[in-house]
């Protein structure tokens, strides 16, 4: 381990981050229902050019008059490449009360990007003396922004985390789909000839968002910020979606995008550790803790061998399960 202690994440459950369109103000009061830890507001892709105006009164309207309980609330700006984000912060930040947690910056390139916002957001918070100091979230989504994903990560105090935007980034780099997230049937590795003999030759399907998925996880775990998946996009999918969370939790993620109500329950399951986790959990640290009293830093468990790095492991089940009951 580097003398540099990892720094610990926002410690609050974000296991679905649940968006609704700004310009939809009709399912606000179901978004503030729903069982997602962290509700986006959103003022960009999901609201029309034409629409943005109305959708930052009816975002600020929201975050004053609804009851949002004890989950994040959080407002995805409009993208700084667009003549939108300086008005979607000034008109939300100097209109909207404390209530607001988050800003979400999407397509994010590099660290001015969140300079830039910071500063923005330092001045208004000043002069309206608000009390709450605005925490960002930004969206990793484009080829720049994967590329200086550290710096990204590491360019404000404001920073809690960061989530990949599967959609933008196919798009950034150019990518052969239209899908939201998810398998990519034409990426795949054929089986060689060879071994299938006569018979047809297996698929194994590859994991596009592999790479973005493990460098968001290594930049937030490196600055203390929580690593997010984000959409996935056919809603009439709950095993895609489901296989999807489960491949993000087991990098290292948190948590997952929901872009419709029936997905929040799917990330809740998957980013909530079942009892059956937390239980071995919990007997690998006895079974390590008894090694200790015999002096040793290895023992056997279930077969398997435990050690030292066996209790880091177990700690991030258990202290994720204690987060998540409060
Ligand atoms: C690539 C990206 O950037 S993703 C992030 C940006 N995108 C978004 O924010 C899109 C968010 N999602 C939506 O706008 C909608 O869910 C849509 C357009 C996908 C589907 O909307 P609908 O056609 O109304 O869906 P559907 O008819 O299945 O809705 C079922 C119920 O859930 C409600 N509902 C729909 N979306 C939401 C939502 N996001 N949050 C809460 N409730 C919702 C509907 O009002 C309806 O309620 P009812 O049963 O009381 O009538
Ligand atoms: O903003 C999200 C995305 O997938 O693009
Ligand atoms: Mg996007």
């Amino acid at each position: 381990m580097s003398f540099k202690v990892q720094p610990a994440a926002p410690a609050r459950p974000n296991r679905c981050q649940l968006f609704g369109p700004g310009s939809r103000p009709q399912i606000f009061e179901k978004m503030a229902a729903s069982a997602a830890d962290v509700i986006n507001l959103d003022l960009e892709d999901s609201v029309a050019p034409g629409d943005k105006a109305q959708a930052r009164r009816n975002v600020v309207e929201a975050i004053n008059d609804i009851d949002w309980g004890a989950k994040t609330l959080s407002v995805r700006i409009n993208g700084l490449d667009t003549p939108f984000w300086h008005k979607d912060l000034i008109e939300v930040l100097e209109n909207a009360g404390e209530r607001l947690d988050l800003i979400m910056i999407p397509k994010v390139g590099n660290a001015g990007d969140i300079y830039a916002v910071d500063a923005l957001v330092s001045a208004i918070e000043a002069e309206k003396g608000r009390k709450k100091r605005i925490g960002f979230e930004v969206i990793i989504e484009t080829a720049a922004g994967l590329q200086h994903v550290e710096e990204i990560a590491a360019a404000s105090p404001r920073m809690q985390a960061m989530s990949l935007g599967a959609a933008d980034y196919a798009a950034s780099m150019g990518m052969q789909t239209t899908g939201i997230g998810g398998t990519q049937s034409n990426y795949y590795m054929l089986q060689n000839k060879e071994d299938a003999g006569d018979g047809p030759r297996a698929r194994h399907w590859c994991d596009p968002w592999h790479h973005p998925i493990v460098a968001i996880v290594a930049a937030c775990r490196t600055h203390g910020l929580l690593p997010v998946d984000g959409p996935f996009g056919d809603f009439s999918d709950d095993e895609g979606y489901l296989a999807q969370a489960r491949r993000s939790a087991t990098l290292g993620m948190v948590g997952k995008w929901a872009i419709h109500p029936k997905q929040v329950a799917l990330a809740n399951q998957v980013f909530t550790p079942s009892e059956e986790q937390v239980r071995e959990a919990r007997e690998i640290l006895a079974a390590m803790e008894e090694a200790e009293k015999a002096g040793q830093g290895a023992a056997v468990y279930k077969g398997r061998l435990v050690d030292l790095a066996s209790i880091r492991q177990a700690q991030v089940i258990v202290r994720q399960a204690e987060m998540i009951a409060g």
